[in-house]
């Protein structure tokens, strides 16, 4: 973040590739993915597992960042895909990602949604409620078809992140509580559904975690627990799926652990209480979105109006905002930037860096060192990679960016630009 690369123009380049030739042959706001460094953390989780020694899958949870691209470097890269949606479940179809290899959340799945996932015979479904056992189970039985089935639990462990994204706890609106029995109940009567195979457990305490603690209290509580069904019920479960939440670096505030640290933490936490326990080791399975793909992210905007406030604040604003980032409006998200054709000039104003929403909540970053802004600079801002465009809106009717790929000097468009016609395509 402190270094960045630049190019013989003076821009920042990213994938090889100058930012000022990106922004001329794609326009602003442009959203630019660094191929080369999500295939580079697919990689570090994979090597981390296999150095573990147990069996394992990586589900790229891509709820962070979807389109027809993204499934199919997923798929190249081994991974599994986490689907939390009939939306993202028709893309990575659509895209000819392995069935197999899907996961299904969502605390509400339709029966619609219900019914593609089985039509698709994908690999496995993440049940989260009692009427999700019943419904999916009738509908499975109607098929004559067999199902694979994780029970999410909440194991009442609290991630230390932001309130809006923690979900482990009791109180949250996902899965089956350990502690009210509500979990055993589930199991319970999962077991006695002919249609379902139970595969195991599955917990997501959070996201943007910087500690290994609240994962291994975590896996301390799930290894008892199974131990416990495997007395009382004499059940026994092959996987433990502990979801996602490894945290990323937005600005040097932020100290994430590196990929394999999280992952040996993970590892050796299921190993000691799975011993501990005398419980067969499960396969692990693990759900990253926002450590795979957030820092590959970058956003390029173009400055536009400044307003000046002596002795208050100096505001930039530049051409994108809420619409195409709302984490810095709905969790008050910190990010970092530079001016993309002076990256390497001295910062001497201090500026807030605003969005071009009809609301006073947009505004992207508070209180910014940059060197002095004109019209038509190039502000990169770092790290947008995940719940970026995954979580645009048309707010004020702005289209969405476009998306590309750059990897080695290369750049594909991965998602194009919407357009005007876009906006009042559904219009009647
Ligand atoms: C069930 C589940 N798995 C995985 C993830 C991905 O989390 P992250 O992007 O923090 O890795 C989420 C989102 O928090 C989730 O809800
Ligand atoms: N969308 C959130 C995280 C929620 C993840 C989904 N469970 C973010 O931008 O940080």
């Amino acid at each position: 973040m402190s270094t960045v690369d630049v190019n013989v123009q003076g821009d920042l380049t990213i994938g090889g590739i100058g930012t000022g030739d990106l922004v001329e042959r794609y326009g602003t706001p442009l959203m630019v993915y660094d191929e080369g460094m999500i295939r580079g953390n697919a990689k570090l989780f994979r090597d981390a597992f296999n150095e573990s020694g147990l069996k394992y899958q990586v589900a790229y949870a891509s709820k962070a960042f979807l389109c027809k691209e993204m499934v199919r470097l997923a798929e190249q890269e081994n991974l599994s895909l986490d689907v939390v949606s009939g939306g993202e479940l028709y893309t990575a179809l659509e895209a000819g990602f392995p069935a197999a290899r899907i996961h299904f959340h969502g605390n509400n799945k339709s029966e619609d949604e219900l019914l593609m996932a089985l039509e698709a015979e994908i690999g496995c479904f993440v049940v989260d409620s009692f009427l999700e056992l019943e419904l999916l189970h009738d509908l499975a039985k109607e098929r004559e078809q067999e199902v694979q089935i994780l029970i999410r639990v909440t194991p009442g462990v609290e991630a230390h992140t932001h309130e809006y994204i923690t979900t482990g706890q009791e109180d949250s609106k996902f899965g089956f509580s350990i502690s009210n029995g509500q979990a055993a109940t589930a199991i319970g009567l999962a077991i006695r559904k002919p249609y379902f195979s139970l595969l195991g457990l599955h917990s997501h305490i959070g996201s943007q975690i910087f500690e290994q603690e609240g994962f291994d209290q975590a896996i301390r509580v799930l290894s008892d627990f199974m131990q416990r069904i495997r007395i009382d019920l004499d059940v026994m479960m092959p996987v433990l799926n502990i979801g996602g939440g490894f945290g990323v670096r937005y600005t040097e505030e932020d100290q994430p652990l590196p990929i394999p640290t999280y992952v040996k933490g993970i590892t050796d936490s299921v190993k000691t209480y799975f011993a501990k326990n005398e419980y067969p080791l499960p396969e692990v399975w693990v759900e990253p979105g926002r450590s795979m793909v957030a820092e590959a992210g970058t956003t390029l905007y173009k400055v536009g109006s400044k307003k000046i406030i002596p002795d208050v604040r100096t505001y930039v604003a530049i051409d994108g905002g809420m619409t195409d980032n709302i984490r810095p409006a709905l969790y008050q998200a910190k990010y970092h930037a530079v001016l993309a054709n002076r990256p390497n000039e001295e910062c001497t104003e201090l500026v807030s860096i605003a969005g071009k929403c009809c609301e006073s909540g947009d505004m992207l970053i508070w209180d910014l060192m940059l060197p002095p802004t004109n019209y038509g600079d190039i502000l990169a801002v770092f790290s947008t990679g995940a719940y970026g465009y995954s979580m645009a809106s048309n707010y004020n009717r702005i289209p969405r960016p476009a998306v590309v790929f750059v990897d080695n000097g290369e750049s594909r468009v991965v998602i194009e630009r919407e357009t005007y016609e876009d906006l009042v395509r559904k219009d009647r």
